[in-house]
């Protein structure tokens, strides 16, 4: 998709099969007539929009994914409107969502979640060094492109630091305390979001994960989380440096980088 900005319409594609399924609309894989270029387009109703007053939030996400552009990012290569619906020009990942891969596996080995995790650091360093903050990272919003791990879904990305309220929906797993405490917060939530994201990839299962949102909340304020005997001293520790009660106790995603159960990996990877 060439850079130069353009008005699109949806005449300019080929429309094919669905590709998933959102509060407010679909993603359908699609292609380019001029170029044959392969997109996933994402197409969200103007109705379920304003109804659920997301309109101001879909600007946001718009604002801040067209304007970044990194590896570990999928791109926003532009978007369009008609009378009834808002639609997203997006990077095709063709290996979907993490959150499928992660189910089919159940749970990934060290050096495949220390690539991805290593990946999404990298995607986080580019957000944080933009002053943006995801607030949303989770298996659901990685998706695979080749093993290329791209982080998607803007919807709840903001400028930092704020006290924005999100409104609780979806996952409570990857909450931090803070938000659980209705503190102010930082683009340190990302990394405790990356800490349970390790966790969840390595056992299968969000650390703090309950049966009922109460308690959920309960393990969350108080840290009470059981790493199995499987997982390795590095992994555990990598873990622990993350899901740290106060924020600025955090593991830095620099100090996340060189810390040794990455290392150890990235060497084995080459
Ligand atoms: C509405 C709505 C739905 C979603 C979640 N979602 C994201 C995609 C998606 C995107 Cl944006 C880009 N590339 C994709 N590749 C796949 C895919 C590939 N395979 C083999 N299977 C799938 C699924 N999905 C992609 C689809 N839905 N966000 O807002």
């Amino acid at each position: 998709m060439s850079n130069e900005p353009r008005i699109w319409t949806l005449q300019d594609f080929e429309i094919g099969k669905a590709l998933g399924k959102g509060k407010f609309g679909h993603v359908y894989l699609a292609r380019e007539k001029r170029t044959h270029y392969i997109v996933a387009l994402k197409m969200l109703s103007k109705r379920q929009l304003l109804e659920s007053r997301m309109e101001r939030q879909l600007r946001r996400e718009i604002e801040i994914q067209s304007h970044l552009k990194h590896p570990n990012i999928l791109r926003l290569f532009g978007y369009f409107w008609d009378e009834k619906r808002i639609y997203l020009i997006l990077e095709y990942a063709p290996n979907g969502e993490l959150f499928n891969e992660l189910r089919i596996e159940r749970k990934f080995s060290e050096p495949k979640s220390a690539n991805y995790i290593e990946q999404v650091i990298n995607a986080l360093m580019c957000l944080h060094e933009n002053n943006i903050i995801h607030r949303d990272i989770k298996p659901e919003n990685l998706l695979n492109s080749c093993g290329v791990i791209k982080i998607s879904d803007f919807g709840w990305s903001v400028h930092a630091p704020t006290t924005r309220r999100k409104t609780l929906c979806g996952t409570l797993d990857y909450l931090p305390p803070e938000m659980v405490c209705r503190e102010e917060y930082d683009e340190f939530i990302d990394h405790w979001a990356l800490g349970v994201l390790t966790y969840e990839f390595l056992v299968g299962e969000p650390p703090f994960e309950s049966r009922e949102p109460r308690e959920t909340y309960r393990r969350i304020e108080g840290l009470q989380y059981n790493v199995p005997s499987h997982i390795s001293e590095e992994a555990r520790d990598f873990i622990s440096k993350l899901l740290k009660r106060n924020p600025y106790e955090r593991m830095s995603l620099e100090e996340a980088l060189e810390h040794p159960w990455l290392v150890k990996h990235r060497n084995s990877m080459v």
